[in-house]
């Protein structure tokens, strides 16, 4: 099958240009002024831009967690992705208590296969670290499996030693892997929660006073030591809070290789969405949580300079009524998660072009192309060049979007972003040369979507 997309204007990380492309067999053949192959399907792009097709590197689909399961399956979640522009999502396999994480991992395939309408990979959460999960580490990396995330937070649950982290760090320098950090000190949270708890502070606004900046800041700073001590890179998933990213910058300008992501979450909402009325705060209820108004201008300021590479969405979709409603009375209960994956792309790109807050080259940059650098896909992924994937989302910079959960085509029963408009509409979107998503229609077939077998982490 080939496709010729004739006039676009063509932007990547570093080119900004008009030219035709044409696509053979899911793969860019060719670029270049008036192109004149013959070809199954011509779309003229005219006035449109055509950038890489977003990568999410950080989704929950089809998670069980807090009690239930995130409300978006493999299906409906990469159905959403996929008309947010986003070509390519990581997921996280979690590996529990004494299971294994080969274990995990076939659990995840067969949670994705035969639903997943576009490409995915997968990260390996790993709930304790012993000789077992030390070896399945390296099983793991060799079937494409190249990143790992461990968590500070979460006791009981997620939460591993300092020891156990160490280890982890050292198993991944040596073996070309990447350690990605939840990083907020559970310990203290625990102590804050239930001391609020004692006096009576059951509403949602709680969440965010019992998880201070400060306790993500210390298990910043906690775990960059562990990395350097095991002279290996660190990259830190949801950085939320200024005094964080102090720490991910400090540590950037001694030359250690530490990497952070932010969610659109932190950039577009605050602290004071926990104040609506009634129990709507529970919608905002996530970890890290929404910080006060002063923090995102810094992480824009770190997405500016790169000492933050990506953002990500941390979507993980929990309905009000039937799934936040088991936190009514203790906000400790609230399942922890937002929804995001279709949102992602429209407010960067709106606040790229309203309120020029970075170029379109740095847009593409940090939602598609340093994540496919640092997760070992690219150039497969993340850019516009003969022989990679032709993984499209093609704007109109004249459209508009409405955003609601009347219209949104995630699982979910409310948007975080309810009536907002987003300057630029997403028009086609194109995964492997495919057409997926046309004008609001959607033609991408579950099971389509095919695992990503990553590289090991190289140093971008
Ligand atoms: N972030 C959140 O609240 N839920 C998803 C799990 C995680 O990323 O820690
Ligand atoms: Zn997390
Ligand atoms: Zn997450």
């Amino acid at each position: 099958m080939k496709t010729l997309i004739k006039n676009g204007h063509i932007v990547t990380a570093v080119d900004d240009y008009h030219a035709d492309l044409l696509i053979d067999d899911g793969v860019i053949m060719q670029i270049g002024k008036n192109l004149s192959a013959q070809a199954d399907d011509v779309l003229d792009a005219q006035g449109l831009l055509i950038l890489p097709g977003g990568i999410d590197v950080h989704t929950h689909f089809d998670m069980p967690f807090g009690g239930t399961t995130s409300s978006d399956d493999f299906e409906t979640g990469t159905r959403a992705a996929a008309f947010g522009g986003t070509t390519t999502i990581i997921d996280f396999a979690i590996q529990q208590r004494g299971h294994s994480a080969q274990e995990a991992f076939e659990t995840w395939l067969g949670k994705a296969e035969g639903k997943a309408s576009i490409d995915y990979g997968f990260h390996m959460i790993l709930s304790e670290v012993t000789p077992a999960t030390l070896a399945d580490m390296g099983w793991l990396v060799d079937r494409g499996v190249t990143s790992f995330k461990l968590f500070t937070a979460y006791p009981g649950v997620f939460m591993v030693s300092d020891g156990e982290i160490f280890q982890a760090l050292q198993r991944a320098g040596e073996i070309g892997a990447l350690i990605a950090m939840h990083a907020e000190n559970g310990s203290v949270i625990d102590v804050l929660v239930q001391q609020a708890l004692a006096k009576g502070h059951t509403e949602p606004k709680y969440h965010a006073l019992t998880r201070p900046p400060q306790a993500e800041a210390e298990a910043t700073h906690r775990v960059i030591a562990l990395a350097e001590m095991a002279n290996s890179p660190v990259y830190f998933v949801h950085l939320s809070a200024l005094q964080a990213l102090d720490e991910v910058t400090m540590a950037r300008d001694k030359g250690q290789a530490v990497f952070a992501e932010t969610c659109p979450q932190y950039l577009f909402l605050d602290y004071t969405n926990y104040e609506e009325e009634g129990f709507n705060g529970a919608k905002y209820v996530m970890s890290p949580p929404l910080r006060t108004h002063e923090h995102a201008p810094h992480l824009w300021r770190g997405l500016a300079g790169n000492d933050l590479q990506v953002v990500s969405t941390d979507h993980c979709p929990f309905c009000m009524k039937e799934q936040k409603i088991l936190g009514r009375d203790d906000f400790s209960k609230i399942p922890n998660g937002a929804p995001g994956v279709e949102t992602r792309l429209s407010l960067l790109y709106d606040a790229t072009v309203r309120q020029s807050r970075m170029s379109l080259n740095r847009f593409v940059e940090i939602t598609s192309t340093s994540p496919a650098k640092i997760f070992g896909l690219f150039p497969r992924k993340g850019t516009i060049a003969v022989g990679s994937d032709a993984d499209l989302v093609i704007f109109d910079p004249e459209g508009s979007m409405l955003w609601s959960a009347k219209t949104h085509h995630m699982r979910v029963d409310y948007n975080p972003y309810e009536g907002r408009v987003t300057q630029g509409a997403i028009r086609y979107v194109y995964s492997r040369g495919e057409k997926i998503v046309d004008n609001g229609q959607y033609f991408g077939k579950p099971g389509r979507g095919q695992f990503l077998v990553r590289n090991h982490f190289v140093k971008p």
